[in-house]
């Protein structure tokens, strides 16, 4: 939480994110747990810790269905277990990984089991409220996070934070922009800090009008203009909903209320965030659009490894151009403002209401333009049924997580 007295900004950040010891290391090497290591953050993941193999070893893998995927990132990383959220796949994981000593197992329990193992830092990656259980498991064995699972701070920021904090668990930000804020926070006086500015790229319809907006296809919705993701987190950004959700993100991380956190349109991703300072210096971290530098930065905190990633090229690039996001034009940013304005409830339900029209709109249920209407007119009934007005357990999170699912399901179908 932010605690403002006059002029002065008191951030959460020295005290949770990245405030506790560096991950435990044993025989010089860092145990990582990998949640959703087929997906786009797991796979790039991988990526850092085979051109690192003194540095990491992996305790657990995990997915929810891919069992070809699983096996190949186990094999691929010298895992000692793998683990399916969904039990159906259990068969033939066993058998593609016969034989090579690797433990397999599947099922929720499994996943959790996975998450809370002899690990020194857990890899957050799962897509989804899915992610929450799990990653909060590992809070509560204060393991260092690497967290890549954004929903876990849309869907109970507060809780999530507060428990980081009881159980000592150490949260290091994947995430470009907060990767960003943090990078070029650290080590300063968080109270000198008056704003953070996140950038957006404004995804692949930035100049598109709502009229052309109407009848865009998930192909060219998915098509982001610079960053390579799984699809949720695609559509998120065409929306600009993903945006939303990081604002909510960075106002857990950093204790920021709404009006210091700020989005940038700034289509060329070069610039991930920005920290204004109080003497008016602007300090930001710059990077391709690659997302090995963020979560390279997480594995080897407080050090940095080389990672082989195309530098940034200036005078190629030749220009940065900066822009205010239109409200307008991309709703969901406002709504998601709104949402943390009225609480956890609304978050929660944003978040999951979220899931079911994106997941709508990808099997051509409903246009694009739908799925931040059925976002909005969900969590306009919840408010007018007073569902929306306390969350204070994750039990409460997830009744209105549950609430908010059937209600953007029964809208994306009339
Ligand atoms: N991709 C990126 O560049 C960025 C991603 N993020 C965040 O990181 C997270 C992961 O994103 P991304 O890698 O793009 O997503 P992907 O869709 O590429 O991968 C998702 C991963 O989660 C697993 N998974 C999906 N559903 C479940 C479930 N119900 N239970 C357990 N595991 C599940 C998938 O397994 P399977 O393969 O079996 O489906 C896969 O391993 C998201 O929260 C996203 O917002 C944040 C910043 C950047
Ligand atoms: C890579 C990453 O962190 C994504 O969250 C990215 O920011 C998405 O791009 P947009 O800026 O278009 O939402
Ligand atoms: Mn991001």
């Amino acid at each position: 939480m932010a605690h403002e007295h006059g002029n002065s900004l008191k951030l959460a950040v020295p005290r949770k994110v990245g405030a506790q010891a560096a991950p435990k290391q044993k025989h010089g090497q860092l145990r990582l747990s990998i949640l959703g290591a087929t997906g786009s953050i797991g796979q790039s993941t991988l990526d850092i810790i085979t051109h690192n193999p003194e540095r990491f070893a992996v305790a657990a893998v995990t997915a929810n269905r891919n069992a070809h995927g699983l096996a190949d990132a186990a094999i691929r990383v010298g895992a000692e277990r793998a683990v399916l959220a969904d039990a159906e796949g259990y068969g033939l994981l066993k058998d593609l990984l016969a034989g090579t000593g690797i433990g397999v197992a599947a099922g929720p329990e499994a996943v959790e089991e996975a998450a809370t193992c002899d690990a020194g830092m857990v890899v957050a990656a799962i897509v989804g409220a899915a992610g929450l259980a799990p990653t909060l498991a590992a809070v509560k064995k204060g393991r260092a996070i690497a967290l890549a699972n954004k929903e876990c701070l849309v869907c109970a920021g507060s809780l999530f934070m507060e428990m980081a904090d009881r159980h000592g668990a150490t949260i290091l930000p994947v995430d470009s922009e907060h990767n960003a804020i943090f990078q070029v926070l650290e080590a300063r006086n968080a109270e000198q800090v008056e704003k953070v500015i996140l950038t957006a790229s404004g995804g692949p319809f930035r100049d598109k009008t709502l009229e052309e907006m109407r009848s865009v296809s998930p192909e060219e919705a998915l098509k982001h203009p610079n960053w390579d993701m799984g699809q949720r987190i695609s559509i998120d950004s065409a929306t600009m909903m993903n945006k939303g959700f990081e604002v909510i993100e960075a106002h857990h991380l950093y204790g920021l209320p709404a009006e210091r956190l700020e989005v940038l349109v700034h289509p060329q991703s070069a610039v991930h965030g920005l920290v204004q300072y109080r003497d008016g210096s602007l300090l930001a971290q710059m990077g391709t659009p690659d997302m090995r530098t963020p979560i390279a930065h997480c594995l080897a905190w407080p050090e940095r490894i080389p990672v082989a990633t195309q530098r940034l090229d200036l005078a190629a690039l030749g220009s940065l151009t900066f822009e205010k996001p239109d409200g307008l034009r991309f709703p969901a940013l406002p709504l998601a403002y709104r949402a943390l304005e009225t609480g956890m409830a609304a978050t929660a339900a944003l978040n999951a209401a979220d899931e079911v029209a994106v997941d709508a709109f990808l099997r051509r249920r409903i246009g694009f333009l739908d799925i931040t209407a059925i976002v909005e007119r969900t969590i306009e009934t919840l408010e007018r049924a007073g569902d929306l007005s306390g969350c204070g357990s994750i039990f409460d999170v997830m009744n209105v997580d549950g609430a908010a699912r059937r209600l953007a399901e029964g809208f994306s179908r009339s």
